[in-house]
């Protein structure tokens, strides 16, 4: 008999941007809770799983060696996460994750997120699961706030902890600019000096999502970019400085408006079109204000399979 090795499967997955950020009072779980706009970039890193007898994972690319490649890997998570689920021994999975990252790492992007999104679809098809999209984000909810928005990418609305998903409809395209800062910032002290700052004054909270929503159906980026908001941006402007002055080279450069990604500490901007957007980054790099430039467009679709190689069958076993 010929045993048939399934092949790898490569999956695409977005990096996100938060049009609208509005965070909550800190919970007993310590969490808070969010009301927040979700956008998925055309700024992507790819993740190829496949069954193999030394199973890990390997990062290459952006930030490659800030990344851990042990047990506390995003992705190495997921493949235990989705495997004890399925019935398979967590402990000995039989698979390998290589991860080529675009997405900064500790950007406020949501690379990790992206990269166990990525793992589980990319599963989902190795074993041949007939598992759907909304269970997978159960399990995605348990890895991480961000994970279940990284499967499903177009533009959404996240509540409670950021996991719970309703998708909003935004036939446009937006145009931006994103700015990586030299160094991550970690989300968890990004939280906690935001809750310093409110117990010692009243930093700036952003309106109302309606407001963003409408912004986002008129496809107009001169409109939304007046209505773009992060509560998070005065804790990540706290503990990094030197963004204001990103912030403000961004919108010089001729941007629509800039705003910090999430937790930070990449700064992202909004521009009328491409052309001005290749303009803005060009000038932005020349700035000195931050390490890199990218320019990306949004919405783009959630976790997806690119690439799937042909079957490789392994030669039959031959007794004497
Ligand atoms: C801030 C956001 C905005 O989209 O993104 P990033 O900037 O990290 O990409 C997310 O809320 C991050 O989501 P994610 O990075 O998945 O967070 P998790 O791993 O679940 O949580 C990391 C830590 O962030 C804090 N946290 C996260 C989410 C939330 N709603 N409240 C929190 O206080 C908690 O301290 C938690 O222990
Ligand atoms: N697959 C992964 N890719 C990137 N970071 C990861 C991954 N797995 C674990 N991490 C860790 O998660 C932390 C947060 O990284 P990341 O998800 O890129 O940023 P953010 O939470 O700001 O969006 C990093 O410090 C990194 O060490």
């Amino acid at each position: 008999m010929l045993a048939v090795v399934p092949p790898p499967v490569t999956v695409r997955v977005p990096a996100k941007v938060n049009l609208h950020l509005a965070v909550g009072d800190v919970r007993p779980d310590g969490y808070h809770d969010l009301v927040t706009i979700f956008q998925a970039l055309s700024l992507a890193d790819e993740v190829t799983v496949a069954v193999a007898d030394e199973p890990g994972v390997e990062v290459h690319g952006e930030g490659a060696d800030q990344v851990p490649t042990g047990a506390s890997n995003l992705a190495w998570r997921a493949v235990r996460l989705l495997a004890a689920h399925v019935g398979k021994d967590p402990d000995d999975p039989k698979v390998r994750v290589v991860i080529r990252k675009a997405i900064p790492v500790a950007g406020g992007m949501a690379g990790g997120s992206a990269d166990a999104a990525a793992t589980l679809v990319g599963l989902a098809s190795l074993w041949r699961l007939e598992i759907s999209r909304d269970e997978l984000a159960e399990l995605a909810g348990k890895l991480g706030a961000d994970v279940p928005f990284c499967l499903y990418g177009g533009t959404a609305l996240g509540t409670g902890r950021g996991e719970r998903i309703v998708p909003v409809l935004a036939r446009h395209q937006f145009h931006w600019v994103l700015a990586f800062d030299r160094r991550g910032l970690s989300t968890p002290d990004v939280f906690d000096e935001l809750d310093r700052l409110r117990t010692d004054g009243d930093p700036p909270r952003v309106g109302q999502v309606e407001a963003v929503l409408e912004g986002l159906s008129s496809g107009d980026p001169r409109q939304l970019a007046l209505l773009l908001g992060n509560d998070l941006q005065a804790a990540a402007v706290s503990l990094r400085p030197n963004l204001r002055r990103t912030l403000r080279a961004g919108v010089d450069a001729g941007a629509l408006a800039g705003i910090v990604s999430g937790s930070g500490p990449t700064t992202a901007f909004l521009c009328e079109d491409n052309d001005t957007a290749v303009r803005v980054a060009a000038e932005l790099a020349g700035a000195g204000v931050c390490r890199t430039v990218r320019v990306a467009q949004g919405p783009v679709p959630g976790a997806r399979v690119i690439a799937t190689e042909e079957p490789k069958p392994t030669p039959p076993e031959v007794h004497a």
